[in-house]
């Protein structure tokens, strides 16, 4: 099979995809809009992009796309631990100097308060991913600057990592997904630590207790749902879709008629899918 992934090569997602499909073709894509369309477009089977990560929240261009993309389900989660290291190319010793830091925004942000205090007034600049930004700082040995990525990427391209572990909050983990066209045809040796169900809802035009009676829908059933996110439609300041999850399996009845009450009141649902969860190594 093919997978496609938000590379290049030791991007935290590559690391995933990898305990994930070890036997299959893995292929980089430059962000996370071309893991979808890849998926899209039948180029690949499958895509692995992140999710949410437990310090800065939400990948917003992931719900996003999850959104845009009607025939794209998600197939199974995986959350892997997070370390974050500050690396430099080996020829520019003098840390003191550093003339900018790269790093995806996510990573920058899960490092925030160690860049602040300690390398305050050095510019940060946002790349597509870690090792994307790894690979620039390898590229530019002339030049004083630095990147926020893993330790795989370091020793890939060849950099020395000037401070460890630099995330904010030792326990720091991010959730990825898998992504394709089928349902539920995701299979593997690591045990799996639970099921649940995603799916994307919009409300019916604005109107007072909107989003009580949707979560009443669950509520009465008793549903526990894991996530309630909201995000923009784009359409307009004010307009919103709702990402939800919901914790377990998805034979009771009562649970597949949700989706029926959700459409009779009004409400728009994109089923994603009833999925595994798995918990990898870092
Ligand atoms: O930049 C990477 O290496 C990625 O795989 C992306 C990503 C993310 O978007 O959350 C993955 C894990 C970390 O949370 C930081 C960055």
């Amino acid at each position: 099979m093919k997978i496609a992934f938000l590379g290049p090569e030791a991007s935290f997602t590559q690391l995933t995809a990898t305990q994930l499909f070890p036997n299959d073709e893995l292929i980089p894509k430059a962000n996370i809009l071309d893991c979808f369309l890849a998926v899209q477009n039948n180029e690949v089977d499958k895509a692995v992009v992140p999710l949410e990560n437990s310090i800065e929240g939400t990948v917003s261009m992931t719900l996003d796309y999850l959104y845009q993309t009607p025939e794209i389900k998600i197939e199974a989660e995986a959350v892997m631990p997070i370390a974050h290291h500050l690396m430099i190319h080996p020829g520019q010793e003098n840390q003191d100097s550093i003339e900018k830091i790269y790093s995806h925004p996510q990573a920058l942000a899960q490092s925030f308060h160690f860049l602040n205090k300690n390398y305050p007034d050095v510019p940060k600049q946002d790349f597509a991913s870690t090792a994307a930004a790894a690979k620039r700082v390898s590229e530019n040995p002339d030049r004083k600057i630095a990147a926020v990525a893993n330790k795989f990427a370091a020793e890939l391209y060849g950099l020395k990592i000037l401070n460890e572990n630099i995330h904010d909050v030792e326990e720091n983990h991010t959730r990825f997904i898998i992504i394709s066209k089928t349902e539920n045809s995701y299979e593997n040796h690591l045990e799996n630590i639970g099921k649940k169900t995603a799916m994307l809802i919009t409300l019916p035009q604005d109107h007072a207790g909107g989003l009580h009676q949707v979560l009443s829908v669950f509520a009465w059933r008793n549903m526990n749902l894991s996530k309630i996110e909201s995000r923009t439609l784009k359409t307009k300041l004010g307009n919103y879709f709702f990402f939800v999850t919901v914790v377990g399996g998805w034979d009771d009845v009562l649970y597949i008629n949700s989706v029926d009450e959700l459409k009779a009141i009004g409400a728009d649902v994109k089923f994603l899918g009833n999925y595994k969860e798995f918990l990898l190594e870092g």
